[in-house]
């Protein structure tokens, strides 16, 4: 009718603007919307109420006749196969589609096999006939900290619908049955990121990149050759010394977990949104574990105190249609804690042990007290934005990228 074709108008034009984007699926979840964005007087916490575990809904949500739902059992060396192909061939792209994220087997089962997981939060699509597995979606358990309040989320990640089944408002399935799969655990909070913007943000942080290997990631189009510069002129400007400066620097070990977690936990304790973690989340998530995540540390040589913390995890990215390459190596910047050691200098050593493993690019957010180390050690601003969400909890306060103290895989 005309009021419906109305709207129709109104909204294309809005969109044209990307003004009010209709969000058919978020406007009916409990996440800030954008019409509540700046309105002081809403509360700071749970945007919902949790529902009685009975009347948490017991069976599954509807999927399309043609597909079921599967459990991941990512313990099985099969099944965190399919996962990863899944992902290799279908998961985040630039938006020149000249890369796209290989997350490795090994990654996968240290970012979902984490202490206290849930296999069920763990879920799969396939198509009933040729049994192929065709969506994902993961939590993981979390304690967060908001401001003084711990609170038990769900980290959400790894959403991925195949590029045939893509348009079909699967995703939306996907996510309200990892909701529910959360709620029948008694949690009704989740944390997530996205390189989209979806209502509503907490804060929207901006990734920066250093060059290790400039002529490879000139090559393969991950950046340009700059304006008055050589290619030699630009291999000299991001060489780094062959080994680290600082005295007592060296690779963390199990023995350190006690005194890295209380390094970790004191700052931590600065930033609004931030993980609460425990000796046995930092023996899970900071140990170093080959081709996953590297930790290092500093041990003051006079009292054997460790006094600094640095680490990053591997991510690499397959480069689609370059003759010469097929993988991007990227270390992405993950925990670090100077006390002692200018934050500069610690992180000038990471760069180094990552350029002795053969790094190709250094990524890091602007998060934490990153941003005073980025454009003294080199790093340039990326194109990519990395938006931070919660969900069924409202903060008040506006936050910026250094008042966020959580990096998501
Ligand atoms: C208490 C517990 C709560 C637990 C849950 C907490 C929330 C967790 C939320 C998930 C955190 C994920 C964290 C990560 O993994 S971020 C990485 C996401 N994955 C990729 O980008 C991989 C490549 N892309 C794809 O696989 C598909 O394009 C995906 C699956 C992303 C969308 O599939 P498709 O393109 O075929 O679209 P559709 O027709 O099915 O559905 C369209 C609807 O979906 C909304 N959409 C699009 N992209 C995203 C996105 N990245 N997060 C949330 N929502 C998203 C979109 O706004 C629209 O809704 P609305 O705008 O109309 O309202
Ligand atoms: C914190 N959890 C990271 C999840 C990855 N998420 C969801 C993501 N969302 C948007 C981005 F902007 C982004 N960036 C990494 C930066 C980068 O390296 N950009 C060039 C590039 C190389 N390879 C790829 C693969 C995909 C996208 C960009 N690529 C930008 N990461």
């Amino acid at each position: 009718n005309n009021a419906s074709s109305l709207e129709t108008i109104v909204q294309s034009f809005q969109d044209s603007m990307s003004l009010g984007k209709r969000h058919k699926f978020w406007e009916t979840q409990p996440v800030g919307q954008y019409k509540d964005v700046g309105d002081s007087s809403l509360p700071e916490g749970p945007i919902e109420p949790p529902t009685p575990l009975s009347e948490v809904k017991q069976e599954p949500y509807n999927l399309p006749s043609a597909y079921e739902w599967t459990t991941c059992d990512m313990d099985s060396e099969e099944i965190c196969d399919e996962v990863y192909a899944l992902l290799k061939n279908n998961y985040v792209e630039d938006d020149e589609n000249m890369f796209r994220f290989n997350y490795s087997k090994e990654f996968l089962s240290w970012a979902l096999r984490v202490p206290g997981y849930y296999q069920s939060w763990h879920i799969g699509v396939r198509a009933k006939t040729s049994k192929k597995l065709v969506a994902f979606i993961s939590g993981i358990p979390a304690r967060i900290r908001v401001n003084e309040e711990v609170v038990k989320m769900a980290e959400i990640n790894f959403l991925c619908v195949h590029k045939k089944l893509r348009s079909k408002r699967l995703a939306p399935v996907m996510i309200k049955e990892v909701t529910r799969r959360v709620h029948l655990e008694n949690i009704w909070q989740a944390a997530y990121t996205a390189g989209v913007v979806l209502p509503t943000p907490i804060t929207t942080c901006q990734y920066w990149h250093r060059s290790l290997n400039p002529k490879k990631l000139i090559d393969v189009g991950f950046s340009r050759l700059g304006a008055r510069m050589t290619m030699s002129r630009t291999i000299k400007l991001y060489k780094l010394p062959d080994s680290t400066v600082t005295p007592g620097f060296r690779k963390m070990e199990l023995r350190d977990v006690p005194a890295v977690t209380r390094l970790l936990r004191n700052y931590l304790s600065q930033f609004v949104v931030a993980p609460d973690f425990d000796e046995n989340d930092v023996e899970h998530w900071l140990l170093p574990n080959e081709n996953v995540v590297d930790s290092f540390l500093v041990e003051s040589p006079e009292n054997h105190e460790i006094t600094d913390f640095c680490s990053f995890y591997t991510l690499p990215s397959s480069i689609l249609g370059n003759q010469n390459y097929s993988i991007l190596k990227a270390a992405y910047s993950y925990y670090n804690v100077s006390t002692k050691t200018p934050l500069t200098q610690l992180m000038n050593d990471v760069l180094i042990v990552a350029k002795q493993k053969d790094f190709d690019v250094f990524n890091a957010l602007d998060v934490m007290h990153n941003e005073s180390f980025l454009k003294e050690l080199k790093f340039g601003p990326g194109d990519g934005q990395l938006h931070y969400y919660l969900y069924n909890y409202r903060i008040r306060s506006a936050l910026k990228p250094s008042g966020l103290g959580l990096v998501l895989l």
